[in-house]
C-alpha cells in the first residue's frame, strides 16, 4: 500500500513538474505566437535592429562620411529609419501596455519603461535638432552657434545611443535571462548578443583608425576622380591659370572652386561640415592658411580651426587642376633627390619680435631675382620636423630681403643716385645670382604651441619646407592697383615692391644712358617694363615696425626722376617722416576718399593685414562702392 502510495505520489509530482514545464513551454510558444503580442515583438526585434545595428551606421556615416557629398541626407535618412518606428512602436507599447509572460528579470521593468519614456522625449528632440542642424549648415547665410548646436547634437545623440544601447539590455534580460526551458544557456546567449551589439563597432572602430577603411574609401574616389574631369572643369582650371577673373566670375559663379597649396580643388555640391557660409567666404581663395588652422574668416564669424587629415583628403579627392609652379631652388646636381628638408642656419634680429631667418639645404642653390611680376605673393608651407605639436603655417616668399639682395639694392640705389646728380657713368653693382640661404622673416606671436615662438627658439634644426605656393597676386601689368596693408602684412608685397625699384632704376638708366647701360643692370633678363600704379596704405604701430622701407622709400626718392609715379605711399603711423605722405587716423571711408578720388578707376583692392584691420576694411571698401570680385585678401 505504502509502496503504492509513494509511486503514486513520485508519479503526481513528476506529472506536477511535467506540467510546469510544459505550461512554460506552451506559455512561450503561445506568447510569441499570439497575435495580442505583435506589438510586443515588433518592438523587441524593430529596437534590436534599430539601436543595436542601424544606429551606429547613421553615426559612422556622419563621423567618417565628410568624403561623401550627400553625407548629411544618408545620416538623416538612416536615423530617420531609426526614430520613426521607434516613435511608432513605443507610443503602441505605452498605448496597449500589453507585454507576454516575461521570463527573466521582471523588477527591471520600472526602469525600463522610465528609461522609455526619457529616450522617446530625446530622440523627438535630436529629430528636430537635426533637421535646425541641416538648415543651417545647408544656409549660406551667416550662423551664429552653429558649431554649439552641433556640440548639443553631438552630446545628446551620443547620450541616446547610449540609453539606446543600455534599454536593449534591460529589455533582454527582463524578457529572457531566466528563461527555465533553457536554462543557463540563454544567460550565456543574452551576454552573446550584447557583447555583439558593442563588438562590431569596437572592431570597426580599430580598423578604421588604423587607416584601412579610411583607404579604400580614398583610394576609389581618387581612381574615379581621375577619369570623369570634364570639359567645363578644364575651362574653369584655364582660366584660374591665367587669372581670369572676370570670366570666372560670370560663368563660373555656382561652382565652388577653391586653391589648396598649388592645386586647383572643385568642391560644389559638397557642404562645410560648420556651415556652407564658411566655403561661401572661402570659395576662390587660397585656403592651406584655413585647413592648418592658421586663420580664422576675416569677418570673425569663423575662429582659427586647425582640420582632420579628412578635410585635406577631401581637397585632394576633388583636385581639378594645378597652378604653374614656379621654382626659387636650383638642384645642384642632376641627380638630385627631391628634398624638403631645410637647416635654420641663421636667426638674425630686425626688431624687438621679428626676425630674419636663413635656411640651407645642400642640394639647392636658390634663385635671387624672379623675373616677371607674376611670380610674386606665393609663400612657403613649413612645419617643424621635430615638434610634432606646432602646427603647419604659411611664410611669405621674401628673396628681397635675402642678405645679399639687402647689399646689393643698397648699392644699386646709390649707384643711381650717384649718376642722376653726376651725370656721369659709374661702377654698377653686381647681384648674385643664387643666394646662400633660403629667406622668411617671421614675426614672434605668443601663443600656445605657436610655430613662430618655436622658431625663434630653435636654431640649427631641420625644417619642412614646400613651395612656394598660392595663386599670384594676380597684379595686371597696367593700370591701378590699391594695396592696404599692417604690420607683417607689408611681407607679401615685397618682392613686388623691390622688382618695381628696380624697374625704375632700369627706366632711369635707360632714360640717360640708353639701353646697353641699362641692360647691364638687368643680368637675369627680367621684365622691366610694366605699366602699374600702385597706391600703397601702409599702417605700423611705430617706426620699428616699418620693415622695407629700405625699398619703399627709395621707390618714392627715385621715381621723381621719371615722367611717371609707379607707387603713391601713404603711411599711417604716429611720427612724421620726411619725404613721405603720412597719417595719424584709422582707415575710414572718408580717408580713402580722400587718398583714391574716383574708386572705380582702380582694378584690384589687395589687403593683407592683423585681423582687426582684415575684418574692417573691406566693409570700408563696399561702402565706398568697390564690388566683392575686386576685394582681395592675400
Ligand atoms: C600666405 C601667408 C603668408 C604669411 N607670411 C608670413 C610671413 O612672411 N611672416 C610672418 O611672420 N607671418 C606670416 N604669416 C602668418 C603666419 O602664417 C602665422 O599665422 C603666424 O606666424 C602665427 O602663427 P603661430 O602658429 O605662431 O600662432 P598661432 O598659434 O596661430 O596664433 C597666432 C595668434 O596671433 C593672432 N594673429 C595672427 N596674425 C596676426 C597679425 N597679423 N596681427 C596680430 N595678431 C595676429 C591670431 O589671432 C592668434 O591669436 C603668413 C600667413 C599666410 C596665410
Ligand atoms: C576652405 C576649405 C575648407 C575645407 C575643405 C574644410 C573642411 C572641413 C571638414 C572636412 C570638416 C570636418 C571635420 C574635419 O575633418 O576636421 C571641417 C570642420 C570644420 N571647419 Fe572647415 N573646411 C574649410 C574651411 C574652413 C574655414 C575657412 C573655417 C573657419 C575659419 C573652418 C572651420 C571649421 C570648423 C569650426 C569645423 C568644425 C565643424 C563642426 O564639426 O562643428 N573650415 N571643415
Amino acid at each position: 500500500e505504502t509502496i503504492k502510495g509513494e509511486h503514486l505520489k513520485k508519479q503526481f509530482l513528476s506529472n506536477q513538474i511535467i506540467n510546469q514545464q510544459d505550461s512554460y513551454d506552451v506559455n512561450y510558444q503561445e506568447d510569441q505566437n499570439n497575435d495580442k503580442y505583435v506589438l510586443f515583438y515588433f518592438h523587441q526585434y524593430a529596437n534590436f535592429v534599430l539601436w543595436g545595428i542601424l544606429v551606429d551606421i547613421g553615426i559612422i556615416v556622419n563621423r567618417y562620411g565628410i568624403l561623401l557629398k550627400n553625407k548629411i541626407e544618408i545620416h538623416a535618412i538612416i536615423m530617420s529609419i531609426a526614430v520613426l518606428p521607434s516613435i511608432i512602436v513605443e507610443l503602441f507599447m505605452i498605448i496597449s501596455g500589453n507585454t507576454p509572460n516575461l521570463n527573466g528579470n521582471q523588477n527591471l521593468q520600472g526602469v525600463h519603461s522610465i528609461i522609455g519614456y526619457i529616450f522617446l522625449a530625446f530622440i523627438i528632440l535630436q529629430t528636430i535638432g537635426g533637421i535646425i542642424i541641416k538648415f543651417g549648415i545647408q544656409s549660406v547665410k551667416t550662423q551664429t552657434h552653429l558649431k554649439i548646436k552641433s556640440l548639443l547634437h553631438i552630446i545628446l545623440g551620443y547620450t541616446i545611443y547610449l540609453l539606446g544601447k543600455i534599454q536593449l539590455g534591460f529589455g533582454y534580460y527582463m524578457t529572457y535571462a531566466d528563461l527555465k526551458y533553457y536554462g543557463k544557456g540563454d544567460i550565456i546567449s543574452f551576454w552573446c548578443v550584447y557583447a555583439f551589439i558593442f563588438l562590431w563597432r569596437i572592431i570597426f572602430e580599430i580598423f578604421y583608425q588604423k587607416g584601412q577603411i579610411y583607404s579604400i574609401f580614398t583610394k576609389n574616389d581618387r581612381k574615379q576622380k581621375e577619369h570623369s574631369k570634364t570639359l567645363q572643369e578644364s575651362l574653369l582650371v584655364q582660366y584660374i591659370e591665367q587669372n581670369e577673373q572676370s570670366q570666372i566670375y560670370n560663368e563660373f559663379q555656382s561652382k565652388l572652386w577653391l586653391i589648396f597649396n598649388n592645386e586647383i580643388i572643385d568642391l560644389t555640391g559638397f557642404f562645410h561640415p560648420g556651415g556652407q557660409y564658411i566655403w561661401e567666404k572661402a570659395k576662390g581663395r587660397e585656403v592651406s592658411r584655413f585647413i592648418y588652422g592658421g586663420c580664422g574668416l576675416e569677418d570673425g564669424t569663423a575662429q582659427q580651426y586647425p582640420h582632420s587629415k579628412n578635410a585635406i583628403t577631401l581637397l585632394k579627392n576633388h583636385v581639378i587642376g594645378s597652378l604653374n609652379n614656379i621654382t626659387f631652388a636650383i638642384p645642384i646636381h642632376e641627380n638630385t633627390i627631391n628634398s624638403t628638408q631645410w637647416n635654420l642656419a641663421t636667426i638674425t634680429k630686425l626688431n624687438d619680435k621679428t626676425s630674419y631667418f636663413g635656411f640651407t639645404n645642400s642640394q639647392y642653390q636658390i634663385i635671387s631675382q624672379f623675373t616677371t611680376i607674376h611670380s610674386f605673393g606665393k609663400y612657403f608651407q613649413i612645419q617643424s620636423l621635430k615638434s610634432t605639436k606646432t602646427p603647419i603655417r604659411q611664410y611669405t616668399c621674401i628673396i628681397s630681403m635675402a642678405p645679399e639682395n639687402v647689399a646689393y639694392r643698397k648699392e644699386l640705389v646709390q649707384y643711381i643716385e650717384t649718376i642722376v646728380t653726376t651725370q656721369q657713368q659709374a661702377k654698377i653693382p653686381q647681384q648674385t645670382k643664387y643666394l646662400q640661404e633660403l629667406p622668411l622673416i617671421i614675426k614672434c606671436y605668443e601663443s600656445k604651441n605657436g610655430f613662430s615662438q618655436y622658431i625663434h627658439n630653435h636654431k640649427d634644426e631641420i625644417y619642412d619646407i614646400q613651395g612656394p605656393y598660392g595663386p599670384p597676386h594676380g597684379i595686371p601689368n597696367r593700370g591701378k592697383i590699391v594695396i592696404i596693408c599692417g604690420g607683417t602684412g607689408i611681407f607679401p608685397f615685397l618682392d613686388l615692391l623691390d622688382f618695381i625699384l628696380k624697374t625704375i632704376v632700369y627706366q632711369i638708366a635707360l632714360n640717360k644712358f640708353g639701353k646697353q647701360i641699362a641692360d647691364s643692370l638687368n643680368p637675369f633678363d627680367c621684365q622691366y617694363n610694366t605699366n602699374i600704379h600702385i597706391t600703397l596704405f601702409f599702417a605700423a604701430a611705430n617706426k620699428q615696425e616699418l620693415l622695407g622701407t629700405d625699398i619703399l622709400f627709395p621707390i618714392i626718392q627715385l621715381q621723381k626722376f621719371l615722367d611717371k609715379e609707379f607707387v603713391r605711399l601713404i603711411i599711417k603711423i604716429k611720427d612724421k617722416i620726411e619725404g613721405i605722405e603720412t597719417v595719424d587716423e584709422r582707415f575710414s571711408k572718408g580717408m580713402f576718399d580722400k587718398f583714391l578720388g574716383k574708386i572705380l578707376d582702380y582694378q584690384r583692392f589687395l589687403i593683407c593685414g592683423p585681423p582687426q584691420m582684415q575684418a574692417s576694411v573691406p566693409n570700408i571698401l563696399k561702402e565706398m562702392g568697390v564690388q566683392n570680385q575686386h576685394i582681395h585678401f592675400i
